[in-house]
């Protein structure tokens, strides 16, 4: 990319609730830099066009000198003409009583036509985040109708319930959430994920120590913990009404932000990645896995501690996996 040229980083669902906050942040330069500038390009249905009307005012009314301009479309062939950067939000949210699973079959056929229009008119190495529920499945399915595109360049958002779970962390020792580090969210962005803290540590000064010995409760960790993360989108859900918005855009900024910039020597992130057969995954699945990224390639990071009852976790969030993705073939095909 020649210095000073705009990327062209396409919004699904930009009418929406996530997307609203979205817009700001990368029109702001939180996800690719300061001296980044873009072009956004806006996609949604025809009934939202009108709400994507006045997103269209206000992002001239942010006077934001980053935007080179927008593209506001209810087509997929310019939607995702020569991306770099794709996020996929545009799909129905889940209500109250719902499992994410339970959109499969409303929200899997968007990705199929999308994963096509991506082969077709994107740029072969444009990094896709797939946020829309359920996000890992959508994102196999995606990746699946993109084969000229690499299957590493497909990836789904679990790094709103790493922030999650950082957050319950640090809340509960008293201490800002920026001294939490490596907490890891395996398997699937749904009821059944792993939010792992048997490799997190807690950064003190001069010192760090692991969150289980800060903690010193494994009855807590091992049960309230966990559970407390794997529900946390249906108590927003019940308290708000309406899904998480605000800090799933804000955790599809630091996805992208860190696959697009790097992660620090010795940390890592969480991603719904391709899985290659590492601890034991299924290969070929969308798995939430511990990666660290340089130069723009996210790599698995290995050899992390898995006692049995974190096998047990690991086992049935694949099997979860497997179950959708045979669903989402199968409505794909129908
Ligand atoms: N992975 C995560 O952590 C995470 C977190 C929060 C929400 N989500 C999911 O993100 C999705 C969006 O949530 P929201 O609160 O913004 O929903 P929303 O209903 O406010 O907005 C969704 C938008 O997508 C649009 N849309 C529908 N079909 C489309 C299509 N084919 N192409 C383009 N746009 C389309 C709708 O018109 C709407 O404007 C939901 O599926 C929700 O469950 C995921
Ligand atoms: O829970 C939901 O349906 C929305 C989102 O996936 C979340 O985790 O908040």
């Amino acid at each position: 990319m020649a210095e000073g040229e705009p990327i062209r980083v396409v919004v699904t669902g930009a009418a929406g609730q996530i997307a609203y906050s979205l817009i700001s942040m990368i029109a702001n330069g939180d996800v690719f830099g300061k001296e980044q500038s873009v072009i956004l390009h806006l996609l949604d249905i025809p009934p939202a066009m009108g709400v994507l009307e006045g997103v269209c005012m206000e992002i001239d009314d942010l006077a934001l000198p980053l935007v080179k301009g927008y593209v506001k479309t209810t087509e997929p062939e310019l939607a995702f003409k020569d991306v770099d950067a794709a996020f996929l939000v545009g799909a129905m949210p889940r209500r109250e009583g719902m499992e994410r699973k339970d959109l499969l079959s409303a929200n899997v056929k968007i990705f199929k036509v999308q994963g096509e229009a991506l082969n077709k008119y994107a740029k072969k190495d444009v990094k896709v985040l797939v946020v829309g529920n359920p996000a890992n499945t959508n994102a196999l399915i995606c990746s699946f109708y993109a084969p000229s595109i690499p299957k590493e360049n497909f990836t789904a958002m679990t790094r709103l319930d790493q922030n999650r779970a950082q957050s319950a962390i640090a809340k509960r020792l008293g201490l800002c959430v920026s001294n939490v580090k490596n907490v890891t969210i395996w398997g699937n962005h749904s009821s059944t994920q792993f939010p792992d803290v048997f490799n997190a540590s807690v950064k003190l000064p001069g010192s760090s120590k692991s969150v289980y010995d800060s903690i010193n409760d494994s009855q807590w960790l091992e049960s309230d913990f966990i559970k407390t993360i794997q529900t946390r989108g249906a108590a927003v859900i019940q308290a708000r009404k309406m899904s998480s918005a605000m800090s799933a855009a804000k955790a599809a900024v630091d996805h992208m932000r860190d696959w697009w910039s790097g992660t620090s020597e010795g940390s890592w992130v969480s991603m719904g990645v391709i899985s290659d057969g590492s601890y034991g995954v299924p290969q070929g699945l969308i798995y939430s896995l511990p990666v660290s990224i340089s130069n723009k390639q996210w790599k698995i990071v290995q050899g992390l501690k898995i006692t049995d009852f974190a096998k047990n976790k690991l086992d049935l969030t694949a099997k979860e996996l497997l179950e959708e993705k045979e669903e989402a073939m199968a409505v794909c095909n129908a």
